[in-house]
């Protein structure tokens, strides 16, 4: 017989997943729902499902698993990590304001800023440290545009270019690219007068999206690695913007940005 579960709808600077309490409810084949609730004409739309639940491991006070729209699951997500603290705040699941999130890529934490009204208004995730090392079967002969590879819990391979909106033309070529065995993110950036970074970005598994967390991390990494900005960049996507630090002392990146409620529901699940 089926049943309704309950969903909240989030995103972060555009950036949107329909976010379940996966304490509350078994998820049998998360991937087959996140594609067909993804769909932005047949199901409630987004780039994709995240679960929030109980952690598995000590150490982590809640955990999170993150499937794109086609399915596929990803190691981590900035924009639905900023979300989670967001929701587990406010839905008061919990009172801390340092909330330490569990993710296939290592726990995560999250420092949450709260106003008067007890209202979570940004959230400061510490990512971790960028792996600038490519992935190993990569071929630096391949026939890719130059590029950076930064990897911060999820691959991205950073262009800089004038021409940002080529990511509807090239994306999905690039994420899909023999160099990239199990595919990667793509990000198209282009440094303003202000010496903010205009980034658009091509997310394995979801395509074009507003934002990406992940994606703005690297970008502002493989800004400072070329020495276009310092080690803090307000990288500023179709959604909004982001401000990321490489902090000299620990080597960790930190990103800083909003997260919104948009709609709760109901969905039926067989
Ligand atoms: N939107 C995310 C990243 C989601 C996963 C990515 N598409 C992947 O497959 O690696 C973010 O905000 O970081």
């Amino acid at each position: 017989m089926g049943r309704k579960i309950h969903f909240t709808k989030m995103h972060g600077i555009g950036n949107d997943y329909i976010y379940i309490d996966s304490s509350l409810y078994k998820i049998g084949a998360p991937n087959a729902f996140s594609t067909q609730w993804s769909d932005r004409h047949k199901g409630i739309g987004s780039d994709g499902l995240v679960l929030i639940g109980k952690p598995t491991i000590g150490g982590a006070d809640f955990s999170m698993r993150i499937f794109n729209a086609d399915g596929s699951e990803a190691m981590m997500c900035g924009n639905a990590s900023r979300c989670i603290g967001k929701y587990v705040y406010e839905k008061g699941l919990t009172r801390e304001k340092l909330i330490r999130l569990q993710t296939l890529s290592g726990i995560k934490m999250l420092d949450l800023q709260v106003d008067v009204n007890d209202t979570v208004t940004s959230v400061t995730v510490d990512m971790g440290e960028p792996i600038l090392d490519c992935p190993e079967q990569f071929c630096p002969k391949a026939n890719l545009p130059e590029g950076t590879f930064v990897s911060i819990g999820n691959p991205h391979y950073v262009i800089f270019t004038d021409n940002v909106d080529c990511v509807g033309v090239l994306g999905k070529t690039l994420e899909c690219h023999t160099a990239f065995p199990e595919r990667c993110n793509i990000e198209f950036v282009r440094l303003n007068e202000d010496g903010s970074l205009r980034t658009r970005v091509w997310e394995r598994g979801s395509g074009i999206t507003m934002a990406c967390g992940t994606g703005a991390c690297a970008t502002a990494v493989a800004a400072a690695l070329t020495h276009r900005c310092g080690r803090t960049s307000n990288v500023v996507m179709d959604g909004g913007a982001l401000h990321i630090e490489w902090r000299e002392t620990d080597n960790h990146v930190y990103m800083t940005g909003p997260a919104t409620f948009v709609f709760e529901g109901e969905i039926d699940i067989p």
